[in-house]
């Protein structure tokens, strides 16, 4: 049974919530969440999503509260800032922690400093695909000799709006698809917090954050969020494409992402792990 925990409650975490709480095989008892603000509406509207399922809910806004109350993994849903707040404070309590956020490893010294917390403690950082899948894949590729990783995120302009996009590019005048980033992971994760997290992914599964190739359009043309990247490496060569639906809840969101989160906290309570 598990008490899970939420950095966050927006629109992947409502999902996330919204989906193991259908899933029996997820063996929830319990679900903590830290807000920033408005707990008693979050409150509400979990408690709306779990109790019909049994399943308690309690709502924070000091990630030291939920800790003391002791869940088994807490799942960062918030935003690039929140894992580099909190992530280390989940990770000293020994308590095994999932980004969605990836990015925020971009900054190498707060990947190394969370990274040798963990092995300190023993607790987990698991990075979870996200947006994107074939990550298994890849890094399998990359135990045989990695040569490329090239990475194409393609988005309609409303999952631009609000980021340095704008300051690149003419978002409500564009006709024809256009390019307007290329360059590192590393660079596209800091420059796109909120939308070049899966970049992050891709570099850390495969090539590292500087080899790892990225290319971000503004696509008028199209109303989903697409993820394509091409690996060659000693042992396979492939490429992905990946059509996801956009959130309901946030234009700059895949919808799969909440589906990815809820898979790898699937997999730590069943007897089959896939
Ligand atoms: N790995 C992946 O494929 C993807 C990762 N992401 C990451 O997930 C994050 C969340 O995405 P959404 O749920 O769509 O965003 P959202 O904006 O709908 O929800 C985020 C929620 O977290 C809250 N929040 C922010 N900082 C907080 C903190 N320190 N403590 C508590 N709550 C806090 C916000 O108030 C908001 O309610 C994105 O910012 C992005 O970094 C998003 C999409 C795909
Ligand atoms: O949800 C997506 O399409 C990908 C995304 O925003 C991210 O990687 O940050």
């Amino acid at each position: 049974m598990q008490h899970l925990a939420l950095i966050g409650f927006g629109a992947i975490s409502r999902s996330l919530v919204a989906t193991l709480c259908d899933q029996p095989d997820a063996g929830l008892r319990a679900l903590s969440l830290l807000v920033r603000s408005a707990p008693d509406k979050a409150h509400d509207a979990a408690t709306q999503l779990c109790a019909p399922h049994g399943i308690a809910v309690k709502v924070y806004t000091d990630l030291a509260d939920l800790l003391a109350a002791q869940p088994d993994v807490v799942v960062e849903c918030a935003g690039q800032p929140a894992v580099a707040a909190h992530g280390e404070a989940v990770l000293r309590a020994g308590i095994d922690l999932i980004t969605a956020s990836v990015g925020a490893f971009a900054d190498q010294a707060l990947f190394d400093r969370l990274k040798a917390t963990a092995s300190g403690t023993g607790a987990q950082i698991i990075l979870p695909a996200g947006a994107i899948g074939g990550i298994d894949a890849l890094v399998a590729a990359r135990l045989s000799g990695l040569e490329v990783v090239t990475y194409t995120g393609r988005k309609p302009p409303s999952g631009w709006a609000g980021t340095d996009a704008e300051n690149r590019v003419d978002l409500a005048a564009l006709t024809e698809p256009t390019v307007f980033f290329e360059g590192s992971a590393r660079e596209a994760a800091t420059t796109f917090p909120k939308n070049a997290n899966v970049a992050a992914t891709l570099a850390l599964a495969g090539l590292g954050m500087d080899a790892t190739r990225v290319r971000l359009i503004a696509d008028p043309h199209t109303r989903e969020n697409t993820h394509e990247y091409l690996v060659k490496s000693q042992a396979v060569d492939f490429s992905l494409s990946l059509t996801g639906k956009v959130s309901p809840l946030n234009p700059k969101t895949s919808l799969s992402t909440a589906y990815s989160l809820a898979r790898v906290v699937l997999n730590r309570s069943g007897a089959i792990v896939i």
